[in-house]
Parts: structure tokens; sequence; C-alpha cells
């Protein structure tokens, strides 16, 4: 599936948005996240995944059509396994996600910056998880330091960060394919 390219830059969205004090437009703390994934732009609507050293809700998630979406998977800042490689990256790509941000580790990192998808990550370790069937869909998460992620979300990442905001930021700039 191809995905409709998004015209916007975090930096112009954080100069619109900077004085909003309603909390609906966040921006994750600089330098947090590595990017890992063959697009460094891209931006979706959020569903997300909360697990521990289980990637059991990741797989399920990315073998289910993303529409676009960006997943965003609270790891709990594990840096001791990994919740994404390249057979996962593959399939949520295949399946039409636009990203995955993880708050964890991936792993097979020639795999995923050859793949068509936004990978951002804390970092990358060779261990993968125990799949035993843990984890949570569809929850409001934390991740970043105390940011409040929440399905439906919209996330926006470049190269000069990330933010996410409750509503749509890009109207009027998304452009045809
Ligand atoms: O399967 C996993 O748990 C992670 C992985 O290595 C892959 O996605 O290729």
């Amino acid at each position: 599936m191809s995905l409709l390219p998004l015209a916007f830059s975090t930096c112009d969205l954080c100069d619109a948005h900077k004085g909003d004090e309603s909390g609906a437009f966040r921006v994750l703390p600089g330098g947090l996240y590595r990017s890992y994934g063959g697009h460094v732009d891209f931006a979706g609507p959020v569903a997300t995944v909360r697990c521990l050293e289980d990637n059991s809700a990741v797989k399920q998630a990315v073998e289910s059509p993303g529409r676009g979406r960006v997943l965003v998977v609270d790891g709990g800042g594990s840096m001791k396994r990994a919740l994404l490689g390249g057979n996962l990256a593959a399939a949520a790509a295949k399946n039409g996600w636009a990203g995955l941000l993880i708050h964890g580790c991936v792993r097979d990192l020639a795999e995923l910056r050859e793949t068509e998808l936004g990978i951002l990550s804390l970092g990358h370790m060779p261990l993968p998880t125990e799949r035993r069937g843990q984890g949570l869909a569809d929850v409001a998460v934390q991740i970043g330091g105390g940011v409040w992620v929440r399905p439906g979300d919209w996330l926006y990442a470049d190269e000069d960060g990330t933010v996410i905001s409750a509503r749509p930021l890009h109207g009027g700039l998304l452009s045809a394919p």
C-alpha cells in the first residue's frame, strides 16, 4: 500500500504551536530516539502498545492493517530485549503502517534501514523477546520522560524531532501522490 506523502516540518509545527498550553501539542525530548528505518520523515494517527520484553502485541499490531498509522510502543524503556526486528518491520511496511516509535530497543539494523517505514527507537540490541502473549494494545502510554501519547493522537517525525498532537496539524498541506 502506498501512503500519501504529508508535507510538514516539526520546526514549523513547533513555531506555530509553541505557545499551546492546553496540552494538546507535545514535543518528545530531543536526542532520545534514533532513526533506524528507511524513512526519516513520517506521520500518521497513533495506535499504541504497552509491553515489557515481550513483543506479542507488537507482532499482532503490525500483522494487521496499518492504514497509514504510526504504532507507538511503550516498552518501558527496557534495553534488554529487542521489540522489533527485520521481519516485523517488513510486516509493518507491507500492511501499510507509516512508522513505529519504540520506547525500547530494535535489532536487525541492516534490514531496518532498507525498510520503507519510519522507525524511531531508544537504541538497539541483538536479543529478541520471548513471546508469551503479554502486552496491551490501544491504551494511553507515557514515553519520553512523561509525555502522554494516546490512540488517535497524531505523530509527526522528521530529522529535527518528534511531536505529538491531539489533532491533525497538516491541514491544507496534504499533497497529492
Ligand atoms: O521476531 C522478533 O521478535 C523480532 C525480530 O527479530 C524480527 O522482527 O525479525
